[in-house]
C-alpha cells in the first residue's frame, strides 16, 4: 500500500521518550557508580522538570567525596542529593499533583517520601538493584499505603543514538 500522506512509523512511544529523557538526564551525573537520572511528566504528557543525583549547589564535584566505603563522613552518601529529589525542587511551576515520574533506579525510602508528598501519583522505573534492601522495602511499603502506583519499564531493543 502507498504510505504517501501517512504518519511515519517507528517513532518513540511516550515511555521510551521519557525514560529516554530520564537516562539522558543521569548521564549528568558525576557519580562514578550509579547514574541516575528521573524525570516528571504532567498527566497529560507535558515534561515539566528533571534532574540527576548529585551534590548539592557550592559542594563541588572535586571536592566532595565520590566513594561508597569507610567513614561515612568520607562517602557520597551523606552528600548526594537523589535525582527524584532534584527533580522535585528543581520544578518552579507550581503543583506536582498527579504527575508521573520516570526514573532509572527505583526511589529510595527518603525518595519515597517527597514523592508522596509532592502528589505524584505514578512512578516508571528501569533499574531495581537495590531491592533487597530496607530503605527499597520500606520505600514500597510507603508508596503502597499513599496509593501510588509503579510499574517497570518495558525495555524495547530500540538504541538512541545522538551525536552532539
Ligand atoms: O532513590 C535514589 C537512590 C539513589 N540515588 C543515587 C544516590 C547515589 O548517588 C547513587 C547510589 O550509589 P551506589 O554507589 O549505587 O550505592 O544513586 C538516587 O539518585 N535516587
Ligand atoms: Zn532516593
Amino acid at each position: 500500500m502507498d504510505k504517501k500522506g501517512q504518519k511515519r512509523q517507528g517513532y518513540l512511544s511516550w515511555d521510551e521518550y521519557f525514560m529516554g529523557v530520564a537516562m539522558l538526564s543521569g548521564m549528568r551525573s558525576k557519580d562514578p557508580h550509579s547514574q541516575v537520572g528521573a524525570c516528571i511528566v504532567s498527566e497529560d504528557n507535558k515534561i515539566l522538570s528533571m534532574g540527576y543525583n548529585g551534590f548539592p549547589k557550592g559542594c563541588s564535584d572535586d571536592e566532595f567525596p565520590w566513594g561508597r566505603e569507610g567513614d561515612p563522613l568520607d562517602t557520597k552518601y551523606l552528600y548526594v542529593t537523589h535525582s527524584e529529589l532534584n527533580a522535585i525542587l528543581n520544578y518552579r511551576g507550581g503543583s506536582l499533583e498527579g504527575a508521573k515520574l520516570y526514573v532509572s533506579l527505583f526511589p529510595c525510602n527518603e525518595c519515597a517520601k517527597a514523592i508522596i508528598q509532592a502528589g505524584i501519583k505514578t512512578i516508571v522505573y528501569d533499574c531495581d538493584k537495590y531491592a533487597d534492601t530496607p530503605s527499597v522495602i520500606a520505600s514500597k511499603k510507603m508508596l503502597d499505603a499513599a496509593g501510588v502506583r509503579y510499574y517497570k519499564y518495558n525495555r524495547t531493543d530500540r538504541e538512541i543514538t545522538i551525536k552532539v
